[in-house]
């Protein structure tokens, strides 16, 4: 083949790139545009004097194009939703001399009638993809992972660190802590983590359930066990959670005698429903959570030491609301968002005399008592900022004040705290310039926030 004329390129090249149907866009190694051609400006509504030299990101919603011209990794028929429309995405990097020096994409957009119809078949899709995962959230409860288990003080980042190591395994693990710090949806995040997050995660919990049900609940029954027996019989929660995980809640307010079957169904790893004449192989890994002392309770013979070992094999601490008041302000930020969401009434933050108030308090219920006092107190409250006469009274007896026997070291961190937090009220909770406020530097005012609780 004859190859074309040098004096042609510049017109082959208009042709295929400006007046193509599909869009195209040209990065360079800094996720920096480059190029835009006539479609995808078109389409942006953007024109290529604001789009050259901007990076990537600021252009273009859910873009790639800058890690692919970083990592040189190509990414073909991604699907990528840009204004309103999901689009096919092709993301090629462009290599000079062995090295990766920028990128270039195409994304599919033709206006045509099979795109219309693709792009709702897509929604579609989406649509019915959504309607069964809600089944599934409606069947076995909501799903979470560690994204869901807001805060970030070391305490809990610990924590989550620890569960990343073991979430893979098969080995039991005990939760324990006090009621309210999150247990169930550390359960939750491990069985996401694990390889058997495909099939579901069972939770009993085992202080609801009365003693004569207990043992139905956990093996099942066959049909005719008994006389109220269901016909066609009952599955119980190990069979239930067959291949995933059982999370057995409250494990110390389990009896006795339901201990010993279930010890017996982890050693052999087979469950006998009531009324069957042979037991059934199962595969179930254990979650157990508590917020009572087992070691006490086995002193106490209320517990039986064999299920603990079996049920020990690690065990994650999880720590108080108390232990950790660093999270305070973020888990409370997080709970005013969801509770505001979903009662639909518009306030947007805390006094500062409110989280004052927080910090100070001992949170006897943990997380869950904070949901509980912001949700009523958005509900009393009838301002947009919630204020110490919206919280419950017994929060503010716990409010400090010096105290008259404090000795100077303890007088001064507290003057030193108050100026803290009233130059970054000021600043609306800009650090920096709040630092710049005070005069101190930057790592020593973090220092100094992490030292009060108060990011
Ligand atoms: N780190 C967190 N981030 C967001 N929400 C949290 C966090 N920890 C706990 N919660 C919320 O607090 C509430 C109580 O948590 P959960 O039921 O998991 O506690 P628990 O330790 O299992 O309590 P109990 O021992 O009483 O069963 C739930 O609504 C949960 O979603």
């Amino acid at each position: 083949m004859l190859p074309f004329k040098e004096e042609y390129k510049d017109e082959i090249f208009e042709t295929v790139f400006e007046n193509a149907y599909h869009c195209l866009v040209v990065v360079n190694s800094e996720g920096l545009i480059t190029y835009l051609n006539n479609s995808y400006c078109h389409f942006l509504d953007v024109t290529k004097e604001e789009a050259i030299g901007a990076h990537v990101t600021e252009i273009i919603e859910n873009t790639r194009m800058h890690i692919v011209a970083r990592s040189g990794e190509e990414e073909i028929a991604d699907l990528q939703y840009i204004r309103g429309n999901h689009m096919i995405a092709n993301r090629i990097p462009v290599r000079s001399e062995g090295k990766v020096v920028g990128a270039v994409g195409t994304v599919l957009y033709r206006d045509t009638e099979e795109w219309l119809n693709m792009n709702s078949h897509i929604k579609d899709l989406l649509l019915e993809l959504e309607h069964y995962r809600k089944q599934v959230r409606d069947q076995y409860g909501n799903t979470y992972s560690l994204h869901d288990i807001v805060g970030s003080s070391p305490k809990l980042n610990a924590i989550k660190t620890k569960i990343k190591k073991v979430a893979p395994g098969d080995v039991s693990i005990l939760l324990t802590g006090e009621s309210g710090t999150g247990k169930e949806l550390f359960a939750h995040s491990i069985h996401h983590l694990s390889e058997r997050n495909k099939k579901a995660l069972i939770k009993v919990n085992c202080a609801a359930i009365p003693e004569n049900l207990l043992e139905s609940e956990l093996f099942g029954y066959e049909e005719g066990a008994f006389t109220d027996a269901r016909k066609g019989g009952k599955l119980g929660k190990f069979q239930l959670a067959d291949g995933g995980t059982l999370f057995l809640d409250e494990i110390g307010d389990m009896p006795l005698g339901a201990q010993v079957k279930i010890l017996r169904a982890l050693q052999e790893g087979e469950v006998e429903a009531i009324g069957a004449t042979k037991p059934k192989k199962v595969d179930v890994r254990i979650i157990a959570a508590t917020n009572q002392s087992l070691e006490k309770m086995i002193e106490e013979n209320r517990f039986r030491e064999d299920l603990f070992y079996r049920l020990n094999v690690i065990q994650l601490q999880i720590p108080s609301l108390r232990e950790r008041k660093e999270d305070i302000r973020i888990l409370s930020k997080f709970i005013l968002d969801k509770v505001t969401k979903r009662s639909g009434k518009r306030v947007m933050d805390f006094s500062f005399e409110v989280w004052e108030c927080f910090m100070h308090y001992q949170w006897p219920g943990n997380i869950r008592e904070l949901e509980n006092v912001i949700e009523s107190a958005v509900h009393l409250t009838s301002k947009e900022t919630i204020g110490t006469d919206d919280l419950p009274a017994h929060l503010l007896s716990e409010a400090p004040h010096n105290h008259p026997t404090d000795d100077l070291k303890v007088i001064l961190e507290k003057t030193e705290k108050q100026a803290i937090q009233n130059a970054l009220k000021k600043c609306n909770g800009d650090k920096i310039q709040a630092a710049k406020m005070l005069n101190v530097g930057k790592s020593s005012f973090y220092e100094k926030i992490k030292k009060y609780g108060l990011n």
